[in-house]
């Protein structure tokens, strides 16, 4: 578990717990690079990246095709390693984690949630979230039917993914992603199945998470009407930043269009 230093490794919960009190960013990129490849067929993905993120912040990161937005999302969420630069999380350089402190890190500490919902068809929708919670603690029927709750599909426990719309489905997988309580959640094109108002639906419970100040949320999309919801925008350009903007008003997800 998380809360496990192992060996030298840093403690991440007690880390990040004293990364809250000193106010330190959620997640802060410094330098970040990353290419694929080598030699003529070198492909920098990510070049030089630098940017804060705050707790409870909404962010939506936009960019053309290949700008290297997955790949900053796969880096910050454990799941490919920098090519140079740090990657600090609530204080720890997740970057510089061993491999099975950076598996506890992604099973723990961050939450995913992608375009297609991935659920399993012959599970319902209250065990496809508990298989989750049986990873990371204890009362996991509790903690799942709660999460469940949480993203306004108490009613729909019982019921398979064959049985839902895709919107239910995804706030399904939402479930199944904060059902560990991780402080991020990143998500890939999470409304890029959805109809308009299904896709509302999904944002605005994406949004009350990030208000509720229990996560901080990162959404990738091409859908560039989501970050007048955000309270921050992040533009990506052949892998670097390419402008930033705060936004002190962001619109509600029900007011969005498409
Ligand atoms: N595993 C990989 N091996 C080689 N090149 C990769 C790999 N993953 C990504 N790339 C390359 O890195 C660049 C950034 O890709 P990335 O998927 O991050 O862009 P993106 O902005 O998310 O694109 P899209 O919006 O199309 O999903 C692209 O040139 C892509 O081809």
């Amino acid at each position: 578990m998380w809360s496990r230093a192992r060996n030298d490794e840093p403690d991440l919960a007690a880390v990040a717990e004293e990364a809250a009190k000193s106010g330190r960013p959620a997640v802060r990129l410094e330098s970040l690079g990353k290419t694929y490849g080598s030699g003529a067929s070198t492909v920098h993905a990510l070049k030089n990246v630098r940017l804060e993120v705050w707790p409870g912040e909404f962010v939506v990161l936009l960019g053309p095709s290949g700008s290297g937005k997955t790949t900053l999302l796969n880096l910050v969420g454990g799941i490919e390693r920098p090519s140079s630069g740090r990657i600090e999380v609530a204080g720890a350089d997740i970057a510089a984690l061993s491999e099975s402190a950076r598996t506890d890190y992604r099973r723990t500490r961050v939450g995913f949630v992608f375009q297609f919902f991935n659920l399993v068809p012959s599970l319902t929708a209250l065990e496809n979230v508990e298989i989750i919670a049986e990873l990371t603690g204890p009362n996991a029927r509790a903690r799942s039917r709660a999460a469940l709750a949480g993203v306004g599909m108490a009613e729909a426990a019982d019921r398979f993914p064959g049985q839902l719309s895709g919107g239910q489905q995804q706030r399904v997988a939402i479930a199944r992603a904060i059902v560990k309580e991780p402080p991020l959640l990143l998500c890939d094109e999470p409304t890029g199945s959805l109809d308009l108002n299904t896709g509302r639906q999904v944002l605005g419970v994406l949004r009350a998470l990030a208000r509720e100040g229990h996560h901080t949320v990162i959404v990738v999309t091409h859908n560039s009407a989501i970050a007048d919801m955000a309270d921050h925008v992040v533009w990506l350009h052949s892998g670097a930043v390419s402008r930033e903007q705060k936004v002190d008003s962001p619109v509600e997800a029900a007011d969005l269009w498409w």
